[in-house]
C-alpha cells in the first residue's frame, strides 16, 4: 500500500471531525439484548479496537454507530447530533462502514465500486467530476488496490474484495471509519499494512474503529479498546490501562501472559487454555 494520503488530504474538509459516541445504545431480537446499554465514544484521532468472542455483539454495535441499525433505547451521536436525525447521505458524507461479508454481486470493474463512494458527496443524477476522480485514485492508491482497478470485481480474491471496500470507504472522506475484521483475508504483510493504514487515517484526524479478533493486532496498532462481552462492555480505555490478563481472562476464559514486543515496544499478549 502506498503511504496514506488522508481524505481531507485535498484540503475540502474545512469543519473539525467530529466524535461518534453511544449513549445507553441497546438492540434487542427474540428476547434477547444482542447489545446492552453501551455506551462509548469514538474520538478523531484514536483507533478503537472493538474486541470480544464470537457473538459478543461487535458487528452489531458497529451497525448502530454506523446508523445502519436503529437502537431499539439510546442514542447515537456524531458530533451533539443525534444520528436519527441525519439524513442517509449527510450521514454518508460522515461516515463509512466495511462490512464483514464483503458483498460478491457487484458486476462492475474495481475503479467503479470504489466510486460507489462517492455517490453521498454528488447531487442525485450528476456525474463524477475531477474531485471525484482525484478521492477515487487516492482511496485505490491508500488501500494499496491500485493495480486491481481495472478488473473486474467478481474476479478478485477475498483479500483484494476487502482492499476494494476499504478504498470504497476511503472515497466517502468519512471522518468516521468503522471497519468489521478488516484483516480478514488478508496476507500477514497485507494485515499489518491495513492496520498502519488505519492509524495512518487517525494520525491525519479520522475516527477509526475496527472490530478485531486478534488481540495482538489490536494490541499493536490500536490506541483504545471496548471489550465486549454478551453485548455489555467488559471495559474501555486507553490500551495500555485497560489490557490485563486478568481481563483477557474474564473475556475470552483463555490465559494470557503480557510481554512487551521487541521490535515495537507495543503490548504482546501470549495466548493459552492453561
Ligand atoms: N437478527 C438477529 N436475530 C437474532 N439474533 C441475532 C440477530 N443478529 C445477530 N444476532 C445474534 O446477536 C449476537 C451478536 O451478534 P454479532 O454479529 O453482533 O456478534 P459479533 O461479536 O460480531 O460476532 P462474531 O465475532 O462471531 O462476528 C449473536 O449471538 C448473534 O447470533
Amino acid at each position: 500500500m502506498s503511504t496514506v494520503r488522508a481524505p481531507a488530504s485535498n484540503g475540502s474538509r474545512v469543519t473539525k471531525p467530529l466524535p461518534l459516541s453511544a449513549e445507553h445504545v441497546t438492540v434487542t431480537r427474540g428476547g434477547k439484548a444482542l447489545v446492552d446499554g453501551v455506551s462509548c465514544s469514538l474520538r478523531p484521532g484514536t483507533v478503537t479496537g472493538i474486541l470480544g468472542p464470537n457473538g459478543a455483539g461487535k458487528s452489531t454495535l458497529l451497525h448502530l454507530l454506523a446508523g445502519v441499525l436503529p437502537a431499539d433505547s439510546g442514542t447515537v451521536l456524531l458530533g451533539n447530533r443525534p444520528l436519527s436525525r441525519i439524513s442517509t447521505r449527510e450521514r454518508a458524507r460522515s461516515i463509512a462502514l466495511v462490512e464483514q461479508s464483503l458483498p460478491d454481486d457487484v458486476a462492475q470493474p474495481v475503479r467503479g465500486v470504489v466510486a460507489l463512494g462517492r455517490t453521498p458527496h454528488r447531487s442525485l443524477f450528476a456525474a463524477d467530476g475531477p474531485a471525484d476522480h482525484a478521492a477515487v485514485e487516492r482511496a485505490l492508491a491508500a488501500a494499496g488496490a491500485r493495480h486491481l482497478a481495472e478488473r473486474l470485481y467478481p474476479t478478485l480474491s477475498g483479500g483484494e474484495r476487502q482492499r476494494v471496500q476499504l478504498a470504497r470507504a476511503l472515497a466517502q472522506e468519512p471522518e468516521v471509519l468503522l471497519l468489521d475484521e478488516p484483516t480478514n483475508h488478508l496476507d500477514a504483510a497485507a494485515q499489518l499494512e491495513t492496520l498502519d493504514l488505519l492509524q495512518g487515517l487517525a494520525a491525519e484526524g479520522l475516527a477509526v474503529a475496527a472490530a478485531l479478533h486478534d488481540i495482538n493486532h489490536a494490541a499493536a496498532s490500536c490506541s483504545h479498546l471496548l471489550l465486549l462481552h454478551g453485548g455489555r462492555v467488559a471495559a474501555a480505555g486507553p490500551t495500555e490501562e485497560i489490557l490485563t490478563p486478568e481481563l483477557i481472562r474474564r473475556v475470552y476464559g483463555v490465559n494470557a501472559v503480557l510481554l512487551v514486543h521487541p521490535a515495537t515496544g507495543r503490548p504482546l499478549v501470549a495466548l493459552s487454555r492453561r
